[in-house]
């Protein structure tokens, strides 16, 4: 596999912090430990069979009923002093040990990725990394896309436990299949180099004969293997990515009903879907193929493998100088040699699979980091001042065009301010870049201490009751249930009181737009902030209402200082300064 050391290190990377770094790292050790002699001790197991095989094949060429009944049911004393356990004991022991490992490998497997799920989530959202990356993106083009599978199916998929992650195909079903391979492996070729002495290849007694005829027939496989499937990774990797987009537009037509409805546009939706579905079936085309052509030839193999053996030492068995045992052990050992060799090359869709995920978790780490460092780059931020100071604040895109010249200007505590200008100017990129969240940046501003809150144009409203969505982001349990009536009624949404906790309610597709800015306003009543910034934040209510809500803001909210963006003429008597943000730096202005 091409390329497979940063693979193996990004592999790595992910790896790492939860076995060595969590607060649960012991218990994960010791359980990662446990799960890794569970499987070395079912590889002895099979080898003590392959020995056990070889007796009970022995005891039937010889007719020996005796010896036979005592290895299936009991054990068969050795000429060495030692004994042969029965079936029954090895198998009651594989039953074991395979149980107690599946179990302890899922409960591994779940607690991993609820570790892992929760570090990602953490730090996504941290330092806003989750906003810069949806406005930005990342320069290695495919680090940022579909975050929501990155975070559900990737991580699923990593760790092993999810109802859709394929079986064998998660990183410790990989680490398991590796360590017991190659176990697997030292063990068998042992007893091969053992039997190799006894039994000639092809009639000729070479050293470790057998160990050449497995070893060159394995690598011939691997090779060929691996050059028809390499090409399986970079399908996979697009598979996924062509599945989540298509999932996504999805979900954006599902919250998009109305829109979609009003304007006609299903027509248009069912090709942008198809057009989007088309990618997946195109890629799946080609890696159908490819997966054919992989197990056509792994079968044939395969085919190949299972009679190779007999080929190989069958002229020794009819001339007597080997026994059926012999043959059927060395016939089975072979086999298990042959495999072990050949798990690479057979594990090769699964390593392409698990390759994929891998590369989309890396580069999605990979941009999170980045966007977590470069919240410190571009503006400074500094809090705790008395006012709003912006020194040399340069608005800019995200591709570096500049959005007018730089500002200087102070907004004090208790002057309500008005910001008005063209559409386009750049009114709510300042707000974002007085929030702290606009990345693009530069210059100085000094913010004050105290609460902020920032009302946008369209407010979120987040999934569950009413009441969840008037408290958010603060917990329901810490706001007053009469607070939160009170706030209704003054918001006019006295009407929605007895909704209050009525589950499953869509409210963003049953509310108006004006419904959702009044229900915001609310939620700044509750919030009670020193400073309220509003974006167009009553832009949807008739001016009447738009009047009536600022009134009602002054009076509910008299400690708060209000910043508010507004096209509306009617509303500039409400404030006591203004500030026109027409590309030109922008001057603030007392009302008249
Ligand atoms: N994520 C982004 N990527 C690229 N350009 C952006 C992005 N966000 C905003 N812009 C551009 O920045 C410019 C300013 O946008 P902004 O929303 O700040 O304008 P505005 O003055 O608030 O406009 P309006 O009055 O219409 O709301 C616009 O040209 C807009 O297209």
């Amino acid at each position: 596999m091409r390329n497979l050391g940063p693979v193996l290190a990004d592999a790595w990377r992910l790896f790492k912090p939860y076995f060595f770094h969590s607060s649960e790292r012991r218990l994960a050790l010791t359980l990662l430990i446990s799960v890794g002699v569970m499987s070395v001790v079912q590889t002895e197991l099979g080898v003590l069979t392959t020995f056990w095989s070889n007796l009970l094949y022995d005891s039937l060429q010889q007719k020996d009923q005796h010896s036979f009944m005592a290895l299936i049911f009991t054990w068969l004393p050795l000429p060495s002093g030692w004994f042969m356990p029965g079936l029954l004991a090895i198998a009651m022991l594989f039953i074991l040990v395979g149980v107690t490992q599946l179990f302890v490998t899922e409960y591994l497997q779940i607690r991993w990725r609820r570790w892992m799920t929760g570090d990602f989530l953490q730090r996504w959202l941290a330092d806003r990394a989750y906003y810069r990356i949806s406005v930005a993106g990342d320069p290695e083009g495919v680090g940022t896309d579909n975050p929501d599978q990155r975070l559900s199916d990737d991580i699923a998929a990593f760790c092993g436990a999810g109802g859709n992650v394929r079986p064998g195909t998660d990183t410790l079903s990989l680490l398991l299949g590796l360590l017991s391979n190659v176990v697997s492996l030292f063990s068998y070729i042992i007893v091969l180099w053992k039997l190799s002495g006894r039994t000639p290849v092809f009639g000729l007694h070479i050293p470790g004969g057998l160990i050449w005829v497995a070893l060159l027939f394995s690598l011939g496989g691997t090779l060929l293997t691996y050059l028809i499937g390499r090409r399986l990774i970079a399908l996979r990797f697009f598979q996924q990515r062509y599945e989540a987009d298509f999932r996504f537009g999805l979900v954006r037509a599902r919250e998009n009903t109305e829109g979609i409805a009003l304007q006609g546009g299903e027509h248009e939706e069912n090709a942008v879907l198809l057009r989007i579905f088309g990618a997946i079936r195109g890629n799946f085309i080609s890696l159908l193929r490819r997966i054919l052509l992989l197990n056509a030839t792994t079968i044939s193999y395969g085919q190949i493998a299972s009679v190779l053996p007999f080929l190989v030492i069958g002229p020794s068995f009819f001339a007597s100088r080997i026994t059926l045992g012999t043959l059927m052990q060395v016939n089975q050992v072979f086999g298990e040699v042959q495999g072990a060799f050949s798990w690479f090359a057979d594990s090769f869709p699964t390593l392409a699979m698990w390759r994929a995920t891998v590369g989309r978790l890396a580069t999605f780490d990979r941009a999170v980091r980045s966007a977590r460092e470069a919240a410190a780059a571009g503006i400074q931020v500094h809090d705790g001042a008395d006012a709003y100071r912006l020194q040399d604040v340069a608005l800019a895109l995200p591709n570096g065009e500049r959005l007018g010249a730089p500002l200087n200007i102070t907004l004090a505590p208790g002057i309500d301010t008005l910001i008005s200008g063209p559409s386009g100017a750049g009114k709510s990129t300042l707000f974002r870049t007085l929030a702290g969240i606009w990345p693009f940046a530069t210059g100085r501003i000094e913010r004050p201490a105290g609460r902020t809150l920032f009302l946008p144009q369209r407010p979120y409203i987040p999934i569950g009751t009413l009441r969840h969505a008037l408290c958010y982001p603060a917990a329901v349990a810490d706001i007053e249930p009469d607070a939160v009536r009170r706030a209704l009624e003054d918001a006019d949404l006295a009407d929605l009181v007895p909704e209050l906790d009525q589950p499953d309610e869509n409210w963003v597709m049953r509310l108006s737009g004006g419904e959702q800015q009044r229900l915001a306003l609310a939620r700044a009543l509750l919030a009670r902030p020193d400073w309220l910034f509003l974006d167009e934040a009553t832009a949807a209510l008739d001016p009447d209402s738009e009047g009536r809500m600022l009134v009602m803001l002054k009076r509910r909210l008299p400690g708060t200082t209000i910043v508010s963006i507004a096209h509306n003429p009617a509303v500039a008597g409400f404030f006591r300064q203004h500030l026109v943000l027409d590309g030109s730096g922008g001057t603030l202005q007392a009302a008249d």
